[in-house]
């Protein structure tokens, strides 16, 4: 029998990261090939003309698991029942700024969206935050939408995750699949700190090893590794003069697929306990007073 359709908001959903992020929901590399999608999107008065362009171009896509789609401004029509929420609208930040350059343009968003989700959205929606500050937009999506379950609220750092395994792909010529185990821990920021250190590759034709001991370079891995992780994005918005789109609406279909599908009964997060030596310590340290920073700095734009 068929699936039921399941509702999936993308809010900004006629920028850059909709236009690459809707197209892979309809396709089914969110949820699966046998998950009929109604796909809701939101955007400003603004990008009205733009976004029903976006609207036509996925009809004229016919893609066969596209039950439906709702394009609209209101953010209380587009939370409607909605099952996940993808939430990309706000402003991106330019080249020379920091993340949290945006925030006050983009949490007052986070605060009126998450009434919108509070009152709409279906009970057990499970909410994605793209848009940056994006751990601080998804704390203030908590505390203004108290009836989803906090741990129905996450921010996109698997952006991040995958770039580290980009970058450890290159440096040992392996396949991203024979890596795993890689840890960002903090902020979606240049402070989060990239852990390789409970990481394992398997290197064709041998067995699971540690990072460390195939990499057999601890000062890259202490070093430059870690800054290319955080500072790949500004390196792409050099590159392109935008900021990533691809990569981060890739990502976001990564962490709903693996939160829904990977991680067992029906997303329950689990905890696991690890050592963490001195120097991470210290990283860990350093990006979590960034965040407990940017959290007042938050409170203070909405006053
Ligand atoms: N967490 C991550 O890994 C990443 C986060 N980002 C962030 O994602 C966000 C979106 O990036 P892009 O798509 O490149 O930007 P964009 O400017 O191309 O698109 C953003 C869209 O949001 C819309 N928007 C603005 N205010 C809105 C509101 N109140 N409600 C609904 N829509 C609204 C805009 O009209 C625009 O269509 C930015 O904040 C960017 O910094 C980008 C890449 C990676
Ligand atoms: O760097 C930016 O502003 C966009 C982003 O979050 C990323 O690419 O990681």
């Amino acid at each position: 029998m068929a699936k039921e359709p399941v509702r999936v908001l993308v809010t900004g959903a006629a920028g850059q990261i909709g236009y690459a992020l809707v197209p892979m929901i309809a396709r089914g590399v969110m949820l699966g090939s046998d998950q009929p999608i109604i796909l809701h999107m939101l955007d400003i008065e603004p990008a009205t003309e733009a976004l029903n362009g976006v609207k036509m171009e996925l009809v004229d896509a016919a893609f066969p698991l596209l039950m439906d789609v709702v394009a609209t401004t209101d953010a209380m029509v587009a939370c409607k029942g909605v099952n996940i929420a993808v939430m990309v609208g706000g402003f991106p930040r330019k080249e020379g700024m920091e993340r949290k350059d945006v925030m006050s343009k983009n949490v007052s968003i986070y605060k009126a969206q998450a009434s919108a989700l509070e009152k709409q959205a279906a009970p057990d929606c499970k909410v994605l935050v793209v848009a940056n500050p994006a751990n601080t937009n998804a704390l203030i999506l908590k505390e203004f939408a108290p009836s989803i379950p906090e741990k129905n609220i996450t921010c996109l750092t698997r952006l991040d995750h995958n770039r580290a395994l980009g970058q450890l792909s290159e440096r040992l010529k392996i396949h991203v699949g024979q890596v795993k185990n890689v840890i960002i821990w903090g902020n979606h920021s240049s402070t989060q700190y990239p852990d390789v250190n409970h990481a394992t590759v398997t290197p064709t034709n041998s067995e699971e090893k540690p990072v460390r001991s195939v990499v057999a370079d601890d000062n890259w891995l202490n070093t430059e590794f870690i800054t290319t992780v955080q500072q790949r994005g500004a390196a792409i918005i050099k590159a392109r003069k935008l900021s990533s789109a691809l990569s981060a609406a890739s990502a976001a279909c990564d962490h709903i697929r693996d939160w829904l599908h990977v991680i067992k009964d029906n997303g329950q997060l689990f905890r696991v306990r690890l050592k963490i030596d001195d120097f991470s310590r210290e990283k860990m340290d350093a990006t979590a007073k960034e965040l407990v920073e940017e959290k007042t700095l938050a409170y203070s734009c909405l006053n």
